[in-house]
């Protein structure tokens, strides 16, 4: 069995796998500009943030129905459950999909059909943040935001994602305070490949609860200092920031230095059909690469239930801690 634990940073479109790809491309007449998965495989060798981005934004092509988004969900809740998520808040990218003429009721009715029905299916609770896309116009969040308005009882959050650089948070100060007055929770990326300033910027103009990646935040000591007195959680990535060259190797990752600062730190798969594993792959990694403890592996899985959304369910909060708490790690050979 598993460590059980949260996945609190995944976005749902980047748990596209190739052979659903194809399947979703047959299924509804668009080509793909590769012969068959392993050419497609073959693509997968980024050199930042921003090469990925063009394959991620490519391949949506695929997913039109919701019974498409449903599959999406429905794979992705079933691989994570196998490897002990049992709780999961999945960032979707409306503005990505209302660009091809998929409307924002298609991909949400349709994720929740999976999600809808997630902890009978498959053992994992969950929760939706709607991301808005920064690289994209402000004033085109704040429409998003208004066709979300419906479905506002399926979205927990909103979230910012896309390519980081040149695209500070202050630009989005209008829709967050929007969405706060709405009563939805606020996350964002911030300091994957943008500096330290982005990531004070998240918490002091967006007001966000917690920071995804964070990972510069280690080159400025007083941000480091103030993210642990606020218990401010990062969800951390360590196999997509090696896939994504925001660290060389996983044993150069700072997790544990930032571990030891105190931070509330959180280990996440981010997109995990790209870059290479899922939550319980990115935890055997830096299980590996950084020789972590199994007490530290413990305080991982702990932090994600803490840093989850669960403000409205607190009995089941405590129950998963407690699973935590009582795990026992298999014997390794
Ligand atoms: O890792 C990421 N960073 C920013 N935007 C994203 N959209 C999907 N994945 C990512
Ligand atoms: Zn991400």
């Amino acid at each position: 069995m598993p460590l059980p634990k949260a996945e609190l940073h995944l976005h749902i479109e980047g748990t596209l796998e190739p052979e659903l790809a194809f399947e979703l491309a047959a299924r509804n007449g668009v080509s793909l500009p590769y012969a068959d998965t392993d050419e497609l495989r073959e693509a997968y060798r980024f050199a930042d943030l921003q090469s990925f981005l063009n394959l991620y934004y490519e391949l949506m092509a695929v997913l039109r129905t919701e019974r498409d988004f449903e599959d999406l969900a429905n794979a992705y809740l079933a691989r994570a459950a196998a490897q002990g998520v049992r709780h999961a808040e999945i960032f979707f990218d409306p503005q990505a999909h209302l660009a091809r003429g998929v409307d924002m009721g298609t991909v949400v009715e349709g994720l929740w059909r999976a999600l809808g029905s997630s902890e009978a299916a498959h053992g994992v609770s969950t929760r939706l943040i709607m991301c808005f896309l920064r690289d994209e116009s402000a004033e085109s969040a704040l429409r998003t935001l208004d066709a979300a308005k419906p479905y506002l009882d399926r979205i927990t959050g909103v979230g910012l994602d896309s390519a980081e650089v040149g695209h500070p948070p202050v630009k989005f100060r209008e829709v967050y305070e929007a969405a706060a007055a709405l009563g939805l929770r606020r996350v964002a990326h911030a300091g994957e490949e943008g500096p330290p300033e982005y990531v004070t910027e998240a918490l002091d103009v967006l007001g966000v609860e917690r920071i995804d990646h964070g990972l510069r935040c280690v080159e400025d000591p007083a941000l480091v200092e103030r993210l642990v007195r606020e218990r401010v959680p990062l969800t951390l990535c360590p196999l997509s920031n090696v896939r994504l060259r925001t660290v060389d190797t996983l044993a150069d990752h700072p997790l544990p230095a930032m571990l030891d600062a105190g931070l509330l730190c959180t280990v996440n798969s981010d997109d995990p059909a790209y870059f290479g594993g899922y939550a319980g792959d990115n935890f055997d990694a830096v299980r590996e690469a950084l020789g972590l403890t199994e007490e530290r592996l413990r305080e991982l899985a702990r932090n994600s239930f803490l840093a989850s959304f669960l403000e409205d369910d607190e009995e089941r909060r405590a129950r998963y801690l407690a699973e935590v708490e009582a795990y026992v790690f298999p014997r390794r050979a």
